[in-house]
């Protein structure tokens, strides 16, 4: 908890709170359905809050603005987000039933009204959001080819409308095709060892494919 509150100095005390119930609660669940694994929870801060939080050290959602977290799994990056950014709407979804049981539970339990959750392929969902945020789903162009329908037209961000992902590793092959990605190192803005091959992939949404 200390190291949200490092990198993220002015949360109010209500979401100073709802961060320091997320490790209670996916102990919780994680006894009951194998979320994520053991050392995860853990390391939940770090491997699984901070990292989310990567991507609003890239990008501040405004109020009003629509975000659609695609293969959330047990709320992540979607649910460190919508605690971060009370006033923006998010929709998580995931495909897998008993995942968005989770996703749920812990958004009720944290009393997050700006948090809506979907069971359902990606595929499937209608509508049109700022951005699309992701972790560890699908590469690159299976993904653009499931959410390019997905985003809204009018740029009220600094950064353009469209999908930011976190990814790891080396990209320059998986990105080859999409010209207007930027990527942004998470180890220029958190010192931990754990960030030193993490990033988020900005893709706006006239990339050429
Ligand atoms: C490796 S997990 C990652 C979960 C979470 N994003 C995280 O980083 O902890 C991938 C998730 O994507 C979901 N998923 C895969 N393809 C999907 C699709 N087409 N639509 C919705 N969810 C999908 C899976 O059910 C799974 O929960």
């Amino acid at each position: 908890m200390e190291l949200i509150e490092k990198y993220f100095p002015e949360l109010t005390e209500d979401q100073r709170q709802k961060f320091k119930q997320l490790k209670e609660l996916y102990k919780d669940w994680n006894s009951k359905i194998n979320v994520v694994s053991r050392k995860d929870v853990d390391e939940l801060y770090l491997r699984h809050v901070l990292h989310s939080l990567g991507i609003a050290k890239v990008q501040s959602f405004l109020p009003g603005a629509t975000i659609l977290d695609v293969g959330t799994g047990g709320g992540f990056p979607g649910i460190p987000l919508a605690i971060l950014f009370p006033e923006t709407s998010f929709r998580l979804v995931d495909s897998i039933g008993k995942k968005i049981k989770v996703v749920n539970e812990v958004s009720e339990g944290l009393h997050l009204k700006n948090v809506v959750t979907t069971n359902s392929r990606v595929e499937e969902i209608d509508g049109h959001f700022d951005f699309i945020v992701s972790r560890a789903v699908a590469a690159m162009p299976t993904f653009v080819h499931w959410v390019k329908g997905k985003i809204a037209k009018e740029n009220r961000h600094e950064l353009k409308n469209g999908i930011l992902y976190l990814k790891g590793g080396d990209l320059t092959e998986e990105l080859a095709d999409y010209p207007k990605a930027t990527t942004y190192n998470l180890s220029d803005y958190f010192e931990e060892e754990f960030f030193d091959t993490k990033k988020v992939v900005h893709l706006p949404l006239k990339f050429k494919k």
